[in-house]
């Protein structure tokens, strides 16, 4: 479906798009400009029912956010591109790895896993936005998106993406959750066949590191790298290593 898209840099450049976290719209990724715009052709896209995007017509699953960002492709003119994606962006990157390798040319997974979270509960968390609106959910998020001490060092950042979860769209907030809920990337990940490198922080609690080990094990020949001192929104905390990591991933890929 058509969803909403920020097209930055020289088109001649290899495209690299980036999927966002839950709750997140492109503003998540603004640290990463100053580190890839001199090698990318970057793209930025809000997920149905985020950000400038409109709701799902009906309750999308990761195949159908993986289908948006393949629409962006052809919406561009470009037949292949990397692709990063952060927490459920790393949902979305597993199913464009599995359904799409002919479009692919490398894959970053980040802060991410073959399931996030439980379907249990995945589904509460849907069913109370949509009962009491989003200030729950950024009631409890900057300690389980950021670390202590970067929450006490940069409280202007940590307000703006909480804003940005409470005046989000709750019915957008809970579709993904339950596109999540059905997600499971176990019988998928060996399929993957484009160089892929998974990132996580050693400090997430809600993607565990040890997710994203696993996930590079399932997947042929793929690279794990693990942050120190960062948490979920590891891009957002330790943006020049966690674009480094990336930039050298995807040039070396080709
Ligand atoms: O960030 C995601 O895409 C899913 C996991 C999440 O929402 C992190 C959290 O529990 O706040």
């Amino acid at each position: 479906m058509a969803v909403h898209y920020c097209s930055e840099g020289d088109t001649s450049r290899p495209t690299l798009i980036l999927g966002t976290s839950l709750g997140a719209d492109t503003s998540m990724w603004d640290p990463q400009r100053e580190y890839l715009l001199d090698a990318f052709h970057l793209v930025t896209f809000d997920m149905r029912g985020h950000g400038r995007s409109p709701v799902s017509p009906e309750t999308p699953t990761i195949h159908d956010f993986a289908d948006d960002v393949v629409w962006i492709a052809d919406a561009l003119g470009v037949q292949r591109f990397a692709f990063c994606g952060l927490s459920i962006g790393g949902a979305i990157g597993q199913s464009l790895g599995a359904r799409y390798s002919d479009r692919l040319s490398s894959l970053v997974l980040s802060a991410t896993g073959m399931t996030i979270m439980t379907p249990p509960e995945l589904r509460k968390r849907a069913d109370r936005v949509l009962a009491e609106g989003m200030q729950y959910i950024a009631d409890v998020s900057a300690s389980r998106w950021f670390t202590e001490a970067f929450v006490n060092d940069n409280p202007e950042i940590v307000r703006r993406h909480m804003k940005h979860l409470r005046e989000m769209n709750p019915q957008g907030y809970a579709d993904a959750c339950l596109a999540l809920s059905t997600f499971d990337g176990h019988g998928s990940a060996g399929q993957i066949s484009v160089p892929t490198l998974v990132i996580s922080g050693d400090l997430d609690i809600a993607t565990p590191f040890a997710k994203g080990r696993a996930l590079a094990d399932a997947i042929p020949g793929a690279r794990f790298e693990l942050m120190p001192e960062a948490s979920h929104l590891c891009n957002v905390e330790s943006p020049e290593l966690f674009s480094k990591l990336v930039k050298e991933h995807i040039l070396v890929a080709g």
